[in-house]
């Protein structure tokens, strides 16, 4: 870690009362690939995501796109991390997690399946991802002028379904029928754990709500390039793990 204002800032988070560590997934712990089923976090930043929920007066959390179940399957967290899913829409909190849609979302799930399901299976390696109250139209394997005019589509075909939230990722175009988001997450996450500071840190677009809700003495922390309101930037996730560390060893000596 160079970057002096940074170490700065990480040593001052360190000395805080109770710290949620609050950390997106793919593009920030886990590297982008082709399969969503296939990522992983690096081994320097799950390392650090173990050390960091076994301090004292520390608590973790993972805030991501994904699904729960899909989150758990790639990030297979301990249990005594806290877990945000679908942007914000379901969450584990010390207790198994439960959503449940009311008719007129249901409906709307059903409408928006058929629309996008019409979509992926007329354009070669589009594909949909399900979730509890949306679907992520994938296009990472699709050419790009495949994938503008899929994405074109899905969003014409959806227009008249009331109530979508959408949200365009990296190579995936996400709908759901509920409109929070990972700023939600991050404001329910810091009251569930009565955290004192928060360290949030995340890569994509959707990031951003969760660095717009950070406040004094907290800490933003983006991965990758690109405009951004967190505080601080960083090259990729070994850079994001190394802060992660850099925290974890100055918070494990203010508990020595
Ligand atoms: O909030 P995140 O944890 O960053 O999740 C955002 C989306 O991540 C996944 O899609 C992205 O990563 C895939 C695996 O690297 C990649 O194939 C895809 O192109 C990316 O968009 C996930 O599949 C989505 O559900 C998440 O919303």
């Amino acid at each position: 870690m160079a970057d002096r204002d940074l170490r700065a800032a990480v040593h001052e988070l360190a000395a805080s009362p109770l710290l949620l560590v609050a950390l997106d997934f793919d593009g920030t712990m886990a590297p982008l690939v082709d399969r969503p089923e296939d990522a992983r976090a690096i081994p320097e930043a799950r390392a650090a995501m173990l050390r960091l929920a076994g301090l004292p007066e520390t608590r973790v959390a993972l805030i991501s796109g994904r699904s729960l179940d899909s989150l758990v399957h790639v990030a297979d967290p301990p249990a005594s991390v806290l877990l945000s899913g679908s942007h914000g829409v379901e969450s584990r909190l010390d207790a198994e997690p439960r959503v449940t849609l009311d008719d007129g979302e249901r409906q709307r799930l059903y409408a928006l399946r058929a629309v996008l399901d019409g979509v992926a299976d007329s354009v070669e390696n589009a594909f949909v991802e399900v979730k509890p109250a949306g679907f992520a139209l994938h296009t990472r394997l699709v050419a790009p002028e495949g994938a503008a005019e899929a994405q074109r589509r899905a969003r014409e075909g959806t227009a008249a379904i009331d109530g979508l939230t959408v949200r365009s990722g990296s190579n995936v175009l996400e709908f759901s029928v509920r409109s929070t988001t990972k700023g939600d997450a991050v404001r329910m996450l810091r009251d569930f754990a009565g955290a004192a500071s928060v360290l949030f840190a995340g890569d994509d677009v959707t990031d951003e709500d969760g660095f717009a809700v950070l406040g004094p003495g907290d800490l933003g922390l983006k991965c990758g390039a690109g405009p951004t309101a967190a505080e601080f930037s960083v090259a990729d996730p070994a850079a994001v793990a190394a802060v992660l560390h850099e925290l974890a060893d100055a918070r494990e000596q203010k508990y020595s």
